[in-house]
C-alpha cells in the first residue's frame, strides 16, 4: 500500500548503490544509487539518450559490464530466478507479424506453460492478457497488420501473460494518440492496483510523470531527483514536473560550472605556487 506521504518503504523492488554501466568506452550510467518501492509505478523520466533504455536492461539482466549492487525482487540482477518474474517490453514490439494476435500469444504460452496437463491454465491466461491490453476485438488479426500502439499492446499482453512480480516497460506510450495513452496508464494502474505489481515505465514525455506514483528522473547517466510528483512540485516550487525538471537541471549545471571554475583555480594557483624546477622532472 502507497502510504500517505508516498514515500518509499524501507525495502525495494529494485534497489540499486553505486550503478555504473560502460557502454563502448564510456560510463552511460555513473555510480547511480536509487530504491523502485513494490506495488507502485515509478516513472523513469528523462531526455533521449539519458541512460533509461540501459537502466531497465541492467535491471531485467541483459546488459553486459554493469558494476555496483543492483538488487531486483530480492536477488541480484540478472539471477535465473528472476526470469519467469519479470516481464520486459522494449521499445521494438517482438511479435510475430505472420501470426495473429491470438496465435502469438498461445505461443508464448506455449513456452510458459508447456505440458498437456496446462492447457486450462494456457488457455486462461491467454484470454485474460488480451482482454488486459482491449485487443478482444483484434485476436484473430495477423500481428503484421496491426497499428503501432496495437502491436505494442501484443507486446504488453506477451509481458502480462506470466503474471509477472516487476513489469519493466521501455517507453510502452510512444506514438500513441492520448486516448489509447489514457487508457494503457489506466491498466497499468490497474495492474498495480489489483495484483500489487511493480511497474518501471519509461518516458520522454514529462507529463506522463503526473500518472506517476513516484518519479527517478535522469541526465546524462545520473539520477536528478527521485521523489513523488508531487514533492518534487512542491520542492522546486514548480507548476509541474517538467519545470521541475528545468530547475533541477539549471541547478545542476551551475554546481557543474561552480566545480569547474573552482577545480581550474586550484589548477592555476596549484601552477602559480609549484617550484619552476618541477616543471623540468620527467
Ligand atoms: N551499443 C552501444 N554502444 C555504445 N554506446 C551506446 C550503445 N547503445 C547506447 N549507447 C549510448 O548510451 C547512452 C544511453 O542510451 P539509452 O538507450 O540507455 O538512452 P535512453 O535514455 O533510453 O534514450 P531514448 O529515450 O532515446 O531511448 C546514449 O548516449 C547512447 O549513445
Amino acid at each position: 500500500m502507497m502510504n500517505k506521504t508516498g514515500d518509499a518503504p524501507a525495502t525495494g523492488a529494485i534497489v540499486a548503490r553505486g550503478l555504473t554501466v560502460v557502454r563502448g568506452d564510456r560510463a552511460v550510467l555513473r555510480g547511480i544509487d536509487f530504491t523502485v518501492p513494490p506495488g507502485r509505478i515509478t516513472g523513469l523520466l528523462g531526455p533521449s539518450g539519458c541512460g533509461k533504455t540501459t537502466l531497465m536492461r541492467a535491471v531485467v539482466g541483459t546488459q553486459a559490464k554493469v558494476t555496483g549492487t543492483l538488487d531486483v525482487l530480492g536477488r541480484p540482477a540478472g539471477d535465473a530466478d528472476l526470469r519467469s518474474r519479470i516481464g520486459y517490453v522494449t521499445q521494438d514490439p517482438s511479435v510475430y507479424d505472420d501470426l495473429t494476435v491470438h496465435q502469438n500469444l498461445d505461443y508464448f504460452a506455449a513456452v510458459l506453460f508447456p505440458g498437456r496437463a496446462r492447457r486450462e491454465e494456457r488457455r486462461t491466461a491467454v484470454e485474460r492478457a488480451i482482454t488486459d491490453v482491449d485487443l478482444a476485438s483484434h485476436a484473430h488479426d495477423l500481428a503484421g497488420r496491426l497499428s503501432g500502439g496495437q502491436r505494442s499492446r501484443v507486446s504488453l499482453a506477451v509481458a502480462l501473460l506470466g503474471t509477472p512480480e516487476l513489469l519493466v516497460l521501455d517507453e510502452p506510450t510512444v506514438g500513441l494518440d492520448p486516448v489509447l495513452r489514457r487508457d494503457l496508464w489506466n491498466l497499468f494502474h490497474r495492474i498495480a492496483a489489483d495484483r500489487g505489481t511493480t511497474l518501471l515505465v519509461s518516458s520522454h514525455v514529462m507529463d506522463e510523470a503526473e500518472r506517476c506514483h513516484r518519479l527517478l528522473l535522469m541526465r546524462e547517466g545520473e539520477i536528478l531527483a527521485e521523489d513523488t510528483p508531487e514533492d518534487l512540485r512542491r520542492r522546486n516550487d514548480a507548476a509541474t514536473v517538467e519545470q521541475a525538471f528545468l530547475h533541477l537541471v539549471d541547478a545542476a549545471d551551475a554546481r557543474a560550472e561552480e566545480a569547474d571554475g573552482a577545480a581550474r583555480a586550484s589548477e592555476a594557483a596549484g601552477h602559480a605556487a609549484r617550484p619552476v624546477h618541477e616543471e623540468h622532472q620527467p
